[in-house]
C-alpha cells in the first residue's frame, strides 16, 4: 500500500491567502493533543475549528472531494463521515511552533475513529523555515511537500511530525476521515 497520497495543486495561492485571512479573524484556542493532555513538548502551537468561521464551506467540499479521491484510488479504506471540524494550526517560531511525531488515533468516540488524515499547506513555503511535515510509514522517513495549496492525505495511524519553525509562521489545515475499526 502506497503511504502517502499527495496532491500539488489542490488548492491556488489566492484560496490560502483567502482562508489564512479568514482564520486570522477567528479566536484561536491553544492547541491540545488526542486525549485532551496539553503537553508543550509534544506540541505547540494555536488552532482554528473552521466549521466556527463563516464561508469556510466550500474549502470543507474540495477537502470530501481530494479525501474521496485518494481512498478511491489508493487507500480503500471503509470510510463513513467526517466526524469532526476540519482545524487551522498556526505555528510561530516565537513559540518554536512543533508537533513531535504521533499518530492521530485517540481514545475519543471521533479521534478513535480516525482512517485518513488530510493536512493542506496553507502558507507560503517562503513565509517560514523549519516547520516540515515529516511522516514516517516504515523504516523511511517521507517529506511532505512545502508547496502552498499542496495536500497530503495519509492513514492516520501513520506516525507524524511537524518539525520546529525556526523563523516565520506555518499555517496548516487538518482534516480526518473517519470509520469502523479495522479487520
Ligand atoms: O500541521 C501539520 O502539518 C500536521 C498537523 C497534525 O499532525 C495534526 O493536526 O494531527
Ligand atoms: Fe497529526
Amino acid at each position: 500500500m502506497l503511504s502517502l497520497f499527495a496532491v500539488p495543486d489542490a488548492f491556488t495561492k489566492s484560496e490560502c491567502e483567502l482562508i489564512i485571512t479568514k482564520i486570522s479573524e477567528a479566536p484561536t484556542d491553544e492547541a491540545f493533543l488526542v486525549g485532551q493532555n496539553r503537553d508543550h513538548n509534544l506540541r505547540k502551537s494555536e488552532l482554528v475549528w473552521t466549521d466556527e468561521v463563516a464561508g469556510m464551506e466550500w474549502v470543507m467540499e474540495r477537502l470530501i472531494d481530494l479525501v474521496r479521491r485518494s481512498n478511491r484510488d489508493q487507500f480503500e479504506f471503509d470510510l463513513r463521515e467526517f466526524a469532526e471540524s476540519p482545524q487551522v494550526a498556526i505555528y510561530k517560531s516565537s513559540e518554536s511552533g512543533h508537533f513531535s511525531w504521533h499518530s492521530d488515533i485517540g481514545g475519543g468516540p471521533a479521534s478513535k475513529r480516525r482512517k485518513l488524515t488530510l493536512v493542506l499547506q496553507l502558507s507560503d513555503a517562503e513565509a517560514y523555515e523549519g516547520g516540515n511535515l515529516e511522516i514516517m510509514p516504515g523504516a523511511q522517513i517521507l517529506s511532505a511537500s512545502r508547496a502552498q495549496g499542496g495536500v497530503s492525505i495519509f492513514p492516520s495511524f501513520t506516525l507524524h511530525q511537524v518539525t520546529p519553525v525556526k523563523s516565520g509562521t506555518r499555517h496548516s489545515m487538518t482534516v480526518w476521515a473517519h470509520g469502523p475499526a479495522f479487520r
